[in-house]
């Protein structure tokens, strides 16, 4: 017999969940970010779990995380997938830059773009949302402009150390975190998540 994890109340136009959205994730300081820009608007829970990635288009790869944790959790996620993109590199390292950054490090981040006079690059950000194991994800992009530097500021977040973000001269790793948060490809994404929430008005009913 299948679970019936989401249930679509009909007299009302509102979406009841059977269990409030869990964030997976297996990065805590992605889980900072996310809980520092959503507050209170969206009610979540969080599950630390490192799922498996499918190799191609950010959207895809998103999406596919987000059927493989509604399938382990049996209800509503959310997950996202983060990039970074190389403008000379036509996108790459793009969603494979969590190996290059543990296998080159910074400087090699920086190094890649040495035979390249363009510097420029953009984060993304895919959040995809599945309501449950059988529902197809939604996603939401967030995109922030800058260009590759040699590394500056703290090294305690991914790649923030080489990104300087479009019009300001400072590394995301420099920046207050209220700065960042305010600019981020995290908070552009988050943004229209919200906005989803806002216009869909899920309720949840355990
Ligand atoms: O705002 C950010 N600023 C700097 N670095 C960042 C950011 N956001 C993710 N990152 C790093 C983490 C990982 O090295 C790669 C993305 O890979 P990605 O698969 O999305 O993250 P992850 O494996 O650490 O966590 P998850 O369990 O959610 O997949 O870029
Ligand atoms: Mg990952």
């Amino acid at each position: 017999m299948q679970k019936i994890c989401v249930a679509m109340a009909l007299a009302k136009v509102e979406m009841v969940l059977t269990k409030p959205v869990t964030f997976v994730t297996g990065n805590s300081k992605k889980l900072e970010e996310v809980k520092m820009i959503l507050g209170h608007a969206i009610p979540f829970q969080s599950l630390k779990l490192d799922l498996p990635e499918l190799q191609g288009e950010p959207e895809d790869i998103s999406k596919e995380k987000a059927r493989l944790a509604a399938k382990k959790i049996c209800g509503p996620v959310l997950v996202e997938d983060t990039c970074l993109c190389y403008n000379a590199l036509q996108g790459l390292p793009g969603p494979y830059v969590k190996w290059f950054l543990q296998k080159i490090g910074h400087e090699g981040l920086n190094n890649l773009l040495a035979a390249y006079e363009d510097k420029t690059a953009y984060a993304l950000c895919v959040f995809s949302l599945a309501l449950g194991p059988d529902s197809d994800p939604i996603s939401f992009i967030g995109r922030t402009e800058g260009r590759i530097v040699p590394p500056r500021g703290t090294r305690d977040f991914g790649w923030d150390a080489v990104f300087e973000p479009e019009g300001y001269d400072q590394t995301f790793a420099e920046m207050p975190k209220e700065e960042k948060n305010k600019i981020s490809h995290r908070r552009r994404a988050l943004d229209k998540v919200k906005a989803h929430f806002y216009t869909n008005e899920y309720v949840v009913q355990n």
